[in-house]
């Protein structure tokens, strides 16, 4: 049988069958590894894989055979630190959530999150969220800020839960598709998966079934159904993707309005900070690359954890 893993709690799977949809308790048979990453879970969210049920074990299933992924996202495990841990695999798209208000989210978090989706090539529509609370200045700079990301390849949504402003917007651009929503605490983020989720108290009970009792399941991450080929994976309590393995001399390929530019500095290794004739820093004096960006990538390249 041939399914999609939902949720994995370390030693247990859940895993969808595909076509009926039905869940199953899975375990893992013998050792797989990932080639060329060190990984600390062999198996993710979104894996794809081969399991039999067999009557001897009691209706659980094991599962012998991984598709290769087409991507994933990894975050650096906490406990060890050369390890990463990958959060989900095979993913069509990222929602980003922010706000501009209670509290705002910051052009250092927003930045890192699609620096990381252009590295694992995930395209990144963001949502702007809490959009009742916008007076009309914040509603201005919201307007600005939602082009400077268009411009660069970066569309957006502008929601409210409290209103319900954007939540159909939000469910088109799902559909059919699996899609990665993030965002820091307090953005609204499992309030909107409320709102686009039908029945989620109950799938989520019916999910949690079949992961490891005793064990705090609230921190894995989560393959939620929309309907039938629409799926959200939720990632609660993951501040941050960890950026694993981007050397500084790579970072500005990661800011798609630099990208195009960097043939055209003087020096083949310019890091567009102080070198003389970088094209990146002239495009930025003249208003060509946006300053909170060119900031943004400063800091990272500085090692700065302006995660906020
Ligand atoms: N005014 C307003 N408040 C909202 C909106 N969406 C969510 N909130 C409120 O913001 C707070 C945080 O919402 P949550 O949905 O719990 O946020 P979260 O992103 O899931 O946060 P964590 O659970 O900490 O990860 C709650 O008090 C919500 O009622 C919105 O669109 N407008
Ligand atoms: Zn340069």
């Amino acid at each position: 049988m041939t399914g999609i893993v939902v949720k994995s709690t370390g030693s247990w799977y859940v895993v969808r069958e595909l076509g009926n949809g039905q869940l199953h308790r899975c375990r893992l048979r013998g050792k797989f590894k990932n080639k060329g990453l060190k990984v600390s879970n062999p198996l993710a969210v979104g894996d794809q894989v081969d399991f039999t049920v067999e009557e001897q074990t009691e209706g659980a299933g094991v599962i012998h055979h991984i598709e290769p992924r087409r991507n994933y996202i990894i975050r650096r495990s906490v406990h060890k630190s050369e390890h990463a841990h990958i959060v989900a695999a095979n993913l069509d798209v990222a929602m980003l959530v922010v706000t501009l208000a209670s509290p705002a989210t910051s052009f250092g978090f927003i930045d890192r999150f699609l620096v990381t989706a252009e590295a694992y090539h995930i395209p990144v529509t963001l949502i702007f969220n809490k959009t009742d609370l916008y007076d009309e200045d914040l509603t201005d700079y919201q307007e600005q800020i939602a082009k400077m990301y268009l411009r660069i390849g970066y569309p957006s949504v502008r929601s409210s839960a409290q209103t319900g402003e954007g939540v159909a917007d939000i469910d088109a651009l799902l559909d059919g598709k699996v899609t990665l929503l993030s965002g820091h605490s307090g953005v609204g983020k499992s309030t909107l998966i409320n709102a686009l989720v039908p029945d989620l108290d109950l799938k989520t009970a019916e999910i949690s079934q079949f992961s490891d009792k005793g064990v705090h399941t609230t921190t894995f991450a989560e393959m939620l159904e929309v309907r039938p080929g629409t799926y959200l994976i939720d990632t609660p309590g993951i501040k941050e993707l960890g950026l694993v393995d981007v050397k500084p001399g790579e970072l500005a390929h990661y800011f798609p309005e630099m990208r195009a530019l960097l043939n055209q500095c003087r020096y083949h290794n310019c890091q567009h900070t102080h070198e003389p004739g970088c094209a990146v820093r002239e495009a930025v004096d003249n208003g060509k690359i946006a300053l909170p960006r060119y900031d943004s990538y400063v800091s990272m390249l500085q090692g700065d954890d302006n995660r906020r």
